[in-house]
């Protein structure tokens, strides 16, 4: 195994010509992306850890277990979650994501004592007829448009559980292009070279201003979804904050959902023979009525088949870390550790069969939800929606790639380029 324990770090300055050129040519070609790009490079530069070099731009790159665990587990203390002034920061205000050292913890233990296995399945259960109206509605005009149709059934979830909130037909119009906006803000981009953050979209007042309705509401209201705890800690004077956190889960929560669903629905409009197989499972256990969530949650093809698009195209692609005292950036890559060649087996192939055999080959080769301090609050969450609404629109259509596989893009989260899936009614 390559591991750089105290490591002269190979940089991007050392590659040699050819290299450089093959892993410039995949990040600006296809079916290359800048996420590609990086997996060609870092097959060229055959390191698990080695440092992105560029005018303006110094990051540390952890690409294999021993490094990712460094940065994420043994000196998550020295490291912290954001650097002032960047996007994330300017939109998140005092969020979780943005939060570190005690004020991090206790916000993170409230959201996670608010919710446990039993109270999210309960939850988004009784959600599940409002849920469904989503599915039907967007599988109704013949196509699947992604990541937008991900992304309208995915907001919907994350409110009615997280924050209570039934997400009305109005509201969806009224502000999904905010949504997009404050996705897009969040990207990296030219502010990564340059150091000038763009301006704060104006769908962040927007958007706000909703979320504080929703939070008031809670405040009048209570109930037992996470909304409510932050609610009765924080309350009135802590509205400022609270709000903070709800934007936070939003755009966290659901545009990886969105993307894992968009990976998911690409993966099976191109392998027939693996959608049919979870077609047949999902009606072998549920019929055609709504499943239950836990039965869905337990069936053994769609485990390993979501296991296995979380490890082809983990929704947060990244982890980005500054260190306290040199400021130095490191990012753990999480996608470059997915399709690490010394531990997967034909990395880059979509092979679910390798979850029924066996799990991760290693400890710290396989992190879809993070691990550390800043492991997701959100997993638990995320397999059931996700699970829950796959099955269900198999339940109802056949789904095709109409030509061949998108690329992707590095965002905020992985996504896919806009794709129209086509659906035929079963
Ligand atoms: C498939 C869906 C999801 C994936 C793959 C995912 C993945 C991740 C990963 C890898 C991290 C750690 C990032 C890092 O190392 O910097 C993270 C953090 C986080 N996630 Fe998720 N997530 C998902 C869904 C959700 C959901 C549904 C929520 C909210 C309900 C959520 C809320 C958060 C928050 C707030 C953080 C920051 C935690 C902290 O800084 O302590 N995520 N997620």
């Amino acid at each position: 195994m390559r591991e750089h324990v105290h490591p002269a770090i190979p940089s991007t300055r050392h590659l040699d010509a050819k290299s450089g050129l093959r892993a410039l040519t995949s990040m600006i070609s296809h079916p290359g992306s800048p996420l590609m790009g990086l997996l060609a490079l870092h097959r060229s530069l055959r390191a698990d850890e080695f440092c992105l070099d560029a005018p303006r731009l110094h990051m540390r790159v952890a690409a294999g277990p021993a490094a990712v665990k460094r940065v994420l587990h043994d000196e998550a203390g020295a490291h912290r979650s954001r650097v002032e002034g960047d996007p994330v920061t300017r939109l998140f205000g005092d969020g979780l994501l943005v939060l570190d050292g005690p004020e991090h913890q206790r916000v993170k233990s409230l959201l996670l004592a608010a919710s446990p296995r039993s109270a999210l399945e309960s939850r988004l259960q009784n959600s599940l007829t409002a849920l469904d109206e989503a599915v039907q509605r967007a599988i109704a005009k013949g196509a699947l448009w992604l990541p937008d149709a991900p992304r309208r059934i995915t907001w919907r979830a994350l409110e009615a559980v997280y924050f209570d909130h039934a997400l009305t037909p109005a509201e969806e119009r009224a502000h999904f292009d905010d949504l997009v906006q404050l996705v897009d803000y969040i990207g990296p981009g030219a502010w990564m070279l340059t150091g000038r953050t763009p301006r704060r979209p104006k769908a962040y007042t927007r958007m706000r201003a909703r979320l504080c309705t929703v939070y008031r509401e809670a405040l009048e209201r209570p109930g037992d979804a996470p909304i409510h705890a932050l609610a009765l800690r924080y309350g009135e004077a802590g509205a400022s904050f609270a709000v903070d956190q709800l934007l936070t889960l939003l755009v966290a929560g659901h545009d990886t959902a969105t993307s894992l669903l968009s990976s998911l629905l690409i993966l099976l409009g191109q392998r027939e023979e693996i959608q049919s197989a979870l077609r047949n499972e999902v009606s072998a256990a549920a019929g055609d009525g709504l499943p239950d969530v836990r039965t869905v949650d337990e069936l053994p093809l769609l485990d390993a088949v979501v296991k296995e698009a979380l490890r082809l195209y983990p929704p947060i692609h990244s982890g980005l870390r500054a260190h306290v005292s040199s400021g130095e950036r490191a990012m753990v890559s999480y996608f470059l550790l997915h399709r690490h060649q010394d531990f997967w087996p034909h990395p880059d192939a979509f092979v679910p069969e390798r979850w029924r055999v066996s799990g991760p080959p290693g400890a710290y080769t396989y992190l879809p939800f993070g691990a550390g301090p800043r492991f997701c609050p959100g997993a638990t969450f995320a397999r059931l929606e996700v699970k829950w609404i796959l099955a269900r629109i198999l339940q109802t259509v056949r789904v095709a790639l109409p030509s061949r596989p998108p690329r992707i893009a590095m965002r905020a989260a992985l996504e896919h380029r806009p794709t129209k899936i086509r659906v035929s009614r079963r």
